[in-house]
């Protein structure tokens, strides 16, 4: 197995090779130079697996031999040990023809975690195999900052630095990650939103010279092990709620931001599992839920929303879509990435179009709607969903058709979200793990959202 860049001037590297690139040197994202293929066959052995076995037969495809399997067992096992639950992300059933898939069972209560405790070992393991230092650079609206720095505390030879901004994460993300006061870890509190800070990170890891001096890595979703690691649970999901030689339609609804989760599901789809329909669920900030229905991707005005998490306008893996809905062709992903630097925004033909809404509805969430469904199935099913997921649950309802079932991802912890969960007039009680966090000493650094400034901060600490 090769990984290459979407726009076509990286090809033929492997696996580890193309974790440590993370943004392709060419500024495209690394894809699979072919997606694997599972038979239905293959898939009838995977049904019965459990999940840290299912990782591993997925993985495996995906490594092709780099790690040798069982060094590759020990990382998956390490990695899905911090889980509070051994099935990983179970499956409940909210109503008949409505699943949750509870993807927030890890350390910081978000589906990061699936990936990011395992990107933390695989991180480690480079690092000692091979004595190099790793630069860690992330942006997050919240979760993914939090979670990778959980999976990366204290591990020799790695520093990590998030940026997030300011007053735009709810507080207990906020404390997930400013409490963490180890020396390896640097939280950038930036003055601006999460498209500035993503802007800014993907600009520095474009600039090769930075990159190679500095020896920069990426946890964020441009990294396409992030990808891979998320494709797991919809297949477990999937083996879940159907039985052998099942003809259900199954469908998935996904809380969106970065297209990073919905593009793992549309992964799995194309390596043969049978996902009917992939519904993806915005917020207010409901670009991508335009280009679905309208063909046009054209940031609005950010928004802030209930689900802090999902304020995103400009989604960092769209461009792996676009190369396969254009049919794989580099050339008309440069043109139209190259169309949106320009001209702020990417039309597609209504030949096009067709594709892509055979493969996704959309559905953009509105706020009184996110908190009418938190509302809704407190009452009627005694479940609290956080306002990430009541998005997708919402949109589920809105899209998914007659003697269809969904499968809605669920993909953080209630309590990360209370600002939006007490507007319910619902009182949460917090696991000790996120009541015990207001005690603690925080460490953070503000910025003003300038690269100038980021880059004197990062140089300072990554030495
Ligand atoms: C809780 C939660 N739900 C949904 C999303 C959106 O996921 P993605 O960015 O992969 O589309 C995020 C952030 O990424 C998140 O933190
Ligand atoms: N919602 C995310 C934004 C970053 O997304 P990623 O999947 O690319 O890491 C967050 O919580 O930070």
């Amino acid at each position: 197995m090769k990984y290459a860049s979407t726009r076509g001037n990286v090809a033929g590297i492997g696996f580890i090779d193309a974790f440590m690139m993370g943004l392709a040197n060419d500024g495209g994202l690394l894809i699979p130079e072919q997606i694997p293929q599972v038979s239905v066959a293959q898939l009838e052995q995977w049904r019965t697996l459990e999940y840290t076995e299912l990782v591993q037969a997925i993985f495996e495809l995906y490594v092709d031999g780099e790690i040798p399997s069982g060094e590759l067992k020990q990382l998956i096992e390490s990695s899905y040990a911090t889980f509070r639950t051994p099935e990983v992300t179970p499956v409940q059933q909210l109503k008949d023809d409505l699943y949750l898939l509870e993807l927030f069972h890890g350390p910081t209560f978000a589906f990061k975690d699936v990936a990011l405790q395992f990107m933390g070992q695989l991180y480690s393991y480079v690092a000692t195999k091979t004595g190099q230092k790793i630069n860690i650079l992330g942006a997050t609206s919240g979760d993914t900052g939090a979670s990778a720095i959980a999976g990366l505390r204290g591990k020799e030879g790695i520093k990590i630095c998030i940026l997030h901004p300011e007053g735009k994460v709810s507080r207990v993300q906020e404390l997930q990650m400013t409490t963490v006061l180890d020396d390896n870890v640097l939280n950038l509190s930036v003055e601006g939103n999460f498209d500035d800070c993503q802007r800014m990170i993907k600009e520095l890891f474009s600039d090769i010279d930075f990159k190679n001096k500095h020896q920069l890595a990426a946890i964020n979703s441009i990294n396409f092990i992030r990808i891979m690691a998320q494709t797991v649970y919809y297949f477990y999901a999937y083996f879940r709620i159907t039985e052998p030689g099942s003809t259900k339609k199954i469908n998935f609804s996904v809380p969106t931001g970065n297209f990073g989760d919905i593009f793992a599901g549309y992964l799995a789809k194309r390596m043969g599992l049978p996902i009917h329909k992939l519904i993806l669920a915005t917020n207010e900030n409901n670009i991508l839920e335009r280009f679905i229905n309208q063909g046009v991707y054209k940031p609005d005005q950010f928004k802030m929303t209930y689900s802090p998490s999902m304020d995103i306008q400009v989604a960092s893996n769209f461009e792996r879509y676009l190369y396969y809905v254009t049919g794989e062709n580099t050339e008309q992903v440069k043109s139209f990435m190259q169309q949106f630097a320009e001209k702020g925004e990417i039309v597609i033909d209504s030949a096009m179009l067709a594709i892509v809404q055979a493969e996704f509805s959309a559905y953009g969430v509105a706020g009184e709607l996110c908190l009418q469904t938190i509302s809704k199935y407190n009452e009627e099913t005694n479940y609290l969903l956080d306002p990430h997921s009541a998005c997708g649950v919402a949109a589920a309802e809105q899209c998914a058709g007659q003697a269809e079932i969904t499968v809605s991802l669920a993909t953080a912890h209630p309590a990360k979200f209370d600002e939006a969960i007490s507007l319910c007039g619902i009182k949460q009680t917090f696991p000790d793990a996120i009541a015990e966090l207001s005690n603690k000493q925080q460490r953070q650094t503000k910025v003003d959202g300038d690269l100038a400034a980021i880059t004197d901060e990062l140089i300072t600490f990554y030495g």
